[in-house]
């Protein structure tokens, strides 16, 4: 339930902050939070926010006072037994379940046949075609396949898989709270039940194929591995962790390959310089993911006694929101925040969060995004953004171009 601090005043701008202005453009409100109130309670969220970098890290570190939870609006979606709502030895224990696949030896072994094929193939249809929206044509069914093809669901097309976790992460990030602590828009977890039904009437087959005929994908390797002989994990072990990855893991490399791009267009001179040396294409996306962080809001963590951060109270079982992409933009850390910047120092950020709880597939992404990227700029060298098109970023708790229109000269 939504804890309204009694004593403490809201500001007015956070008062009045609404879901639609957030997911249009975070970026202006967030700079007022980080300057005026660090940590805050916002009504229309319910839930406190957290929006310097220190904080964030401080925070996503110390996973013994923050154990880490599902926001309300995630459990709604997910149910309750997914990674990012389990702590300690339960925690352990999923992880343990998914790193095997995510460990860079693993991912050095497939990662390329995984990719660059299907990328090719996708390319070898649009080269022609002179324009394209690159976030539809590739970033986001290349971002699909590569990792529907590794959990086994090599049979569920690009499309639906696209339209599995875009109706997941609706429902998921449907986090508008009315004053009384309910779901301010209960019809927006519609699409992520429509979704995990589908998704259950599809899998749980498999499911009952993978338990006698094992095989080598990773949702079967869940069910078998570190069972004692015989036995595999229930499906309320597997189906919340399934749909973490058919939405994050699906869609953010995509987000990524998108907002790397954008960035890039925004200093073409930079542009050219990575469509010249392939080998500046990692920087480039670990620069696109600082610049615009694909999981911008999306890792609370609970306050399991009250205390004290950034100067305000927080009651016990409080929900906290750490807002890695406003830690990524804050002044404090960055020059410039908000330029896209090749060039610009290292400086560690919160795009992959932080301590036990941070991203497992840190490695895997990244290289699913560096082999999208060599392919798109070997195969496209010329190309531009179409500028009869804005590049619309949308999304508060993920964030991203919703399209991208390019032009190439044929
Ligand atoms: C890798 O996937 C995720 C990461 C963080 C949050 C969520 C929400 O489910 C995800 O799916």
């Amino acid at each position: 339930t939504a804890v309204q601090p009694s004593h403490e005043v809201t500001p007015k701008f956070v008062e009045e902050i609404t879901m639609a202005e957030l997911e249009a453009d975070p970026y202006p409100f967030y700079e007022r939070l980080r300057k005026e109130a660090p940590v805050a309670f916002v009504p229309s969220l319910g839930m406190y926010i957290v929006s310097t970098r220190e904080l964030c890290m401080q925070i996503a570190k110390d996973s013994d006072s923050w154990p880490a939870v599902i926001s309300p609006a995630g459990g709604r979606t997910f149910g309750h037994g997914a990674l990012l709502n389990t702590n300690g030895p339960e925690h352990r224990d999923l992880r343990d379940m998914v790193e095997p696949h995510l460990q860079p030896s693993a991912v050095d072994n497939y990662i390329d046949d995984l990719v660059r094929p299907y990328a090719r193939e996708l390319l070898e249809r649009i080269e022609d075609n002179g324009s394209a929206d690159i976030v539809a044509e590739y970033c986001e069914p290349v971002s699909v396949r590569a990792l529907g093809d590794l959990l086994g669901l090599g049979d569920v097309s690009t499309d639906k898989l696209r339209e599995w976790f875009h109706k997941l992460s609706v429902s998921f990030t449907n986090s508008a709270m009315t004053s009384d602590g309910e779901f301010a828009n209960p019809n927006g977890f519609v699409p992520g039940d429509e979704a995990k039904a589908e998704i259950i009437a599809h899998v749980d087959p498999k499911i009952d194929e993978w338990i006698v005929n094992p095989d080598h994908s990773a949702i079967s390797h869940w069910l078998h591995d570190g069972m004692p002989e015989g036995q595999t994990r229930s499906r309320d072990v597997i189906y919340p962790n399934l749909y973490v990855f058919l939405l994050g893991a699906m869609q953010e490399p995509g987000h990524a390959m998108a907002t790397t791009l954008a960035g890039l267009f925004s200093r073409p001179d930079q542009l050219e310089r990575v469509v010249d040396d392939p080998g500046l294409i990692p920087r480039a996306v670990g620069e696109g993911m600082r610049w615009v962080a694909p999981i911008w809001s999306a890792a609370a963590k609970i306050a399991t006694d009250e205390v004290v951060v950034g100067g305000v109270t927080i009651p016990q079982n409080s929900v906290v929101m750490l807002s890695y992409g406003s830690a990524n933009q804050d002044e404090n850390a960055y020059d410039a925040p908000t330029a896209y910047d090749l060039d610009r120092a290292v400086i560690p950020n919160m795009t992959f969060g932080g301590g036990v709880h941070a991203c497992a597939g840190t490695y895997f992404a990244n290289n699913v995004i560096r082999i999208a990227l060599e392919e798109l700029l070997e195969t496209i060298p010329n190309i531009e953004r179409d500028t009869d098109h804005e590049v619309n970023f949308w999304g508060w708790g993920f964030r991203g171009p919703k399209e991208l229109h390019v032009q190439w000269e044929v």
